[in-house]
């Protein structure tokens, strides 16, 4: 079965967040599936840098206002196509803005013109390729699955996958024009959003199937208070709703062989931590001592709750826990930490920046995660840092809620806890949880009873590839039904 998976992010070539580590890592997990995926990716300077060799499959004069060209590439074991068009991909700063953060003015034609190419891809373009199932990944590549439908591939089943609902790709109607698409797209059932076009939207409505990166937030994402404006349409299609939770890469993130790390370790063997941890006080200019540190790394957001964070460090570090925390996001939320690290020199250290080799450090030698995110529709760190023996301290929310065992009397009793829960996702609860996690590394075998039985935690991409190959077969026969 071939597979094209429309993204606009990849990891190792390009990363903002997430989305980038499942669209790298998912294709070699269904290899061994009998699913063969073709990653088709924007190139950006990244991208088009790490291109050994350039030869064009198909070509376009115009394609949103300029010429473009379409390359096969193998990178880092990934088969990818990569749309190379200047006028839209070749600029300095991120994928989506400037170096300031500001989006790009033209994001809704980087991204239709993405969407174009995949519905050609779809419906044939390429001599030697044609794919039985289309895979897009969030708002950017949404508009593949709306010009499928309006163009030549309808009768090819597409996946819509939700990373995040809170970034939807939402343009002013006036746009539509630009489109290329016919009036009747421009519909309630159509790419129209609140009198303006909405990409995500469109993906949500003409896709044969929706899934969404965890069970949890695929339920919770039906009501008003997570749905983001679009509840009523996935509500409506709650019959092809899915969700799948996310899986690691475990080549990339193993404790084992990790070189990130200042010392390697096993479940069995934790003593490489405490060099990591040692390391850590170093980096992050803390103190030396045997109490906890717990780590954060994260994108600084209101999502993630990391002003919940801000206002509780003071009672955090009365309790005798030091901070790390690497991440960067809000002016104001970046600004709040730098000065608790100033009020709390040698407890609170903070990075700000996105620094890779830094995340996988602090996994490796942090006693905990701290995770107090509003809504989470999968979380990464806190499986990185089950595989880790990195205690996540989690709110009770989407993906959190669906991968980490609370440490109450009976889960501790069955011996199966692997890290905290709180909820409400609120000050008073997240103290509580990082006290009570206090209380259990106070005593050693409790501590390292939990850190094994995280290590234990089945995070592979094993079943969730599985999942993912299932649907798509399903989805095959309804198109042969
Ligand atoms: N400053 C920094 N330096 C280095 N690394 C950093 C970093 N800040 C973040 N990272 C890394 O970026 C990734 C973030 O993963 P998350 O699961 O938190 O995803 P994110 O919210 O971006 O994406 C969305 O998509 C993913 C994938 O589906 C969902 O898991 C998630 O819930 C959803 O919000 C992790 O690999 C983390 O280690």
């Amino acid at each position: 079965m071939q597979v094209l998976s429309v993204t606009p992010e990849i990891f190792p070539l390009i990363k903002t967040g997430g989305l980038a580590d499942v669209t790298g890592a998912l294709p070699e997990a269904l290899n061994g599936l009998g699913v063969r995926t073709r990653s088709l990716v924007p190139g950006y300077p990244v991208v088009m840098g790490a291109l050994k060799k350039k030869k064009a499959l198909h070509q376009y004069a115009v394609l949103q206002g300029g010429k473009a060209a379409l390359h096969a590439a193998e990178i880092g074991g990934l088969d990818m196509l990569v749309l190379d068009a200047p006028h839209l991909f070749d600029r300095p700063g991120g994928p989506y803005g400037d170096a300031t953060g500001a989006d790009w003015q033209d994001n809704w034609r980087r991204f239709a013109a993405l969407g174009r190419v995949g519905a050609d891809i779809a419906a044939g373009a390429l001599k030697d390729y044609k794919p039985d199932i289309v895979h897009a990944h969030d708002w950017q590549s949404a508009m593949t699955l709306a010009y499928m439908r309006y163009g030549e591939a309808a009768n090819v089943p597409s996946v819509m996958t939700v990373h995040n609902l809170a970034f939807q790709g939402q343009f002013a109607s006036s746009i539509f024009a630009g489109l290329g698409l016919p009036q009747q797209a421009m519909a309630l059932d159509g790419i129209e959003y609140y009198g303006g076009v909405g990409f995500l939207k469109a993906g949500l409505q003409a896709a044969w199937a929706i899934t969404t990166v965890s069970p949890t937030y695929a339920q919770e994402i039906r009501s008003p208070a997570f749905g983001m404006g679009l509840d009523g349409l996935i509500n409506l299609r709650a019959g092809e709703l899915h969700g799948i939770v996310n899986g690691i890469d475990d080549d990339i993130w193993n404790p084992e062989t990790d070189k990130h790390l200042a010392a390697t370790y096993t479940a069995k063997n934790l003593k490489g931590r405490k060099a990591n941890k040692r390391a850590i006080e170093e980096r992050m200019t803390l103190d030396r001592d045997d109490g906890p540190i717990y780590c954060v790394v994260s994108r600084l957001t209101w999502q993630k709750g990391i002003d919940i964070l801000a206002s509780i460090i003071d009672p955090v570090v009365a309790s005798g826990a030091r901070l790390a925390i690497l991440g960067s996001g809000d002016a104001g939320l970046e600004g709040a930490l730098l000065a608790a690290a100033n009020r709390h020199r040698g407890r609170v250290g903070v990075v700000i920046g996105y620094d890779e080799g830094l995340s996988h450090l602090l996994q490796g030698g942090a006693d905990g995660i701290l995770i107090p995110s509003r809504f989470e529709p999968c979380g990464l760190t806190q499986l990185y840092g089950l595989r880790y023996g990195c205690v996540p301290i989690v709110a009770r929310t989407g993906g959190l809620a669906d991968t980490v065992i609370d440490a109450n009397e009976a889960a501790v009793a069955a011996g199966v806890a692997t890290g905290f829960q709180f909820t409400p996702e609120d000050a008073g609860a997240f103290h509580h949880a990082i006290l009570r996690a206090n209380a259990l590394y106070a005593d050693p075998a409790g501590w390292t009873s939990l850190q094994r039985q995280g290590m234990k935690s089945d995070v592979s991409w094993d079943r969730s590839a599985q999942k993912y190959a299932a649907l798509y077969r399903m989805l095959l026969s309804k198109r042969d039904a």
